[in-house]
């Protein structure tokens, strides 16, 4: 996936350098394992082919077996020559340093550095990210645990934003969810990730990035930023488990999913948008619910859209207990009949 801007070095200078000085470590907790090079070495069995996950732009991930086999764990190896690559690993272990939630986020468990590489060490995700699942099987996932994922999802995001000082992820995408083993989804690849107030002046600096398909088009200068960006990202993931259809996809017209489901969502036309591989849903309502909280995540102007706290509050609603959700639905007022203007 292309990134826009990864241009973190430049603000770095520019901005409160000492805060993110990883290697002086004035700033970063010792809640992480410093490990030796060679225990990640014979962890993965020399980075063997046996044991490779996966590769992303700024380097391999690898299956890493540790503590006499007591804990599986997924190590990402990042070139020091790519300096936006090393930016990014250094970020991801400064945010995921500070905040952790065994159920919602791929969490930091330790980092080595080596010669030219930096090595980090996250939770083990064995059931692969939301990207395969919805994309590159052929049996992707049905109703029922779309609409759990999506609730995994707005929940890892929402814990984000709530935190203090707030977190910005900045590349909410599909592929950065990953399935743990117990089938949850779990929000991971925290490397261009902010921390900070919007008036703080790190947050400030540093210019936009992400990844295109999801990137809010309000955000077109550092001083854009707000949490709902991220909403927008979200906004985009939902339309993309709601119809199995990337981000962006050449092969259809419109190629960018909110130009295709947007209008079909705002006309009612739910049917049209829903992914035809898994049949009906059985629960209409909550996919028309979470449809028209998708619409409303992208809408063009950033103060329209709902903060993660109201979309959270919203899919509360689809609890699996009809009684439940009659109830929450009853106190909360749903979405079904409500006009939706972008
Ligand atoms: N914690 C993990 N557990 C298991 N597999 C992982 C883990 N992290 C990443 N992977 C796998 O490794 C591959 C590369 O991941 P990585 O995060 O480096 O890149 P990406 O998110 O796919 O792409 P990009 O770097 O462009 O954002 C992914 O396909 C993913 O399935």
């Amino acid at each position: 996936m292309g990134y826009l801007s990864c241009n973190a070095e430049s603000a770095i200078a520019t901005c409160d350098s000492h805060y993110w000085d990883l290697k002086k470590n004035r700033t970063t907790p010792k809640t992480h394992r410093n490990f030796h090079y060679s225990d990640l070495l014979s962890a993965t069995n020399g980075f063997s082919a046996d044991c490779f996950l996966g590769k992303g732009s700024h380097g391999s991930v690898y299956r890493a077996t540790l503590d006499g086999g007591n804990l599986i764990a997924a190590v990402k190896i990042t070139n020091f020559s790519k300096p936006s690559a090393t930016s990014q690993t250094e970020n991801e272990i400064e945010i995921l340093s500070r905040v952790r939630n065994p159920r919602r986020f791929v969490n930091l468990i330790g980092y080595c550095s080596h010669n030219h590489y930096h090595l980090i060490v996250v939770d083990y995700m064995p059931n692969g990210s939301l990207y395969d699942a919805l994309h590159s099987t052929t049996t992707p996932p049905g109703w029922s645990r779309r609409l759990r994922f999506a609730s995994q999802v707005a929940k890892a995001v929402h814990s984000l934003h709530s935190s203090n000082p707030p977190v910005i992820h900045r590349d909410i995408k599909s592929s950065n969810v990953l399935i743990d083993e117990k089938g949850r989804a779990r929000l991971g690849d925290f490397g261009l990730a902010l921390r900070g107030h919007v008036e703080d002046v790190r947050v400030k600096c540093t210019p936009p990035a992400g990844t295109l398909g999801y990137l809010d088009p309000c955000y077109l200068a550092p001083g854009d930023l707000s949490a709902k960006s991220d909403v927008f990202s979200f906004g985009i993931l939902l339309l993309e488990i709601i119809s199995g259809r990337k981000a962006i996809d050449l092969n259809y017209s419109p190629p960018s999913v909110v130009d295709w489901a947007v209008p079909l969502i705002k006309r009612g036309e739910i049917a049209s948008i829903c992914d035809r591989r898994i049949g009906r849903p059985s629960d209409r309502a909550a996919i028309w619910q979470l449809s028209v909280v998708a619409a409303k995540c992208v809408r063009s102007r950033a103060e329209k859209r709902p903060s993660m706290g109201e979309n959270n509050r919203l899919m509360d609603e689809w609890d699996p207990n009809p009684n439940v959700r009659l109830n929450k639905s009853r106190s909360l007022g749903g979405l079904q009949g409500q006009r939706l203007n972008a």
